[in-house]
């Protein structure tokens, strides 16, 4: 699969790791850094991966920060995108299989290189199960776009 992958500033050298496992896996994977030493906010690489995977120029995107958090909220605030941020496999998996993530983030100051290597290689193992779980992700899509029922009866209040 083709795969984009950045971080902030403090998680430069996680995200050096996730890009092995996923280039030994035999992704492709273009890194957007930052560089070792280059100070970077989060919600700009955040937003970047999630643009890109957005528009379809990649199949799937990797992030880091110190935590995963700032930079998986930012990808979120993209139309499309479903990032999770994971500090084991299993939810890893599980967010593949029946969230149908499209971004992973992990936290440079959370999971040390070995467990970020196998939550990378779970996650990118796992396929989206579809079934009940494509109707959930739908009405994901419906509250992003503004189309659920709940947002109309809310709004009558
Ligand atoms: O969610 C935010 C991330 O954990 C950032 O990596 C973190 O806030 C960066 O902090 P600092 O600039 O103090 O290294």
């Amino acid at each position: 699969m083709r795969i984009v992958i950045a971080s902030d500033h403090a998680a430069v050298d996680l995200r050096l790791e996730m890009a092995a496992e996923a280039r030994e896996l035999g992704h492709e994977v273009t890194d957007l850094g930052p560089a070792p030493g280059e100070a970077l906010d989060y919600p700009v690489n955040g937003a970047r991966v999630g643009r890109l995977v957005a528009a379809g120029t990649y199949d799937l995107g990797l992030l880091a920060c110190g935590t995963g958090v700032g930079i998986s909220i930012s990808a979120n605030k993209v139309p499309g995108i479903r990032a999770a941020v994971c500090s084991e496999p299993y939810s890893a998996r599980l967010s593949r299989e029946h969230n149908n993530t499209n971004v992973l983030a992990l936290g440079s100051r959370v999971v040390g290189p070995g467990l970020a290597r196998m939550i990378v290689r779970e996650w990118l193992a796992a396929e989206f199960q579809g079934g009940r779980h494509a109707r959930r992700v739908d009405l994901i899509t419906q509250i992003e776009q503004s189309l659920d029922a709940t947002a109309h009866s809310d709004s009558s209040h």
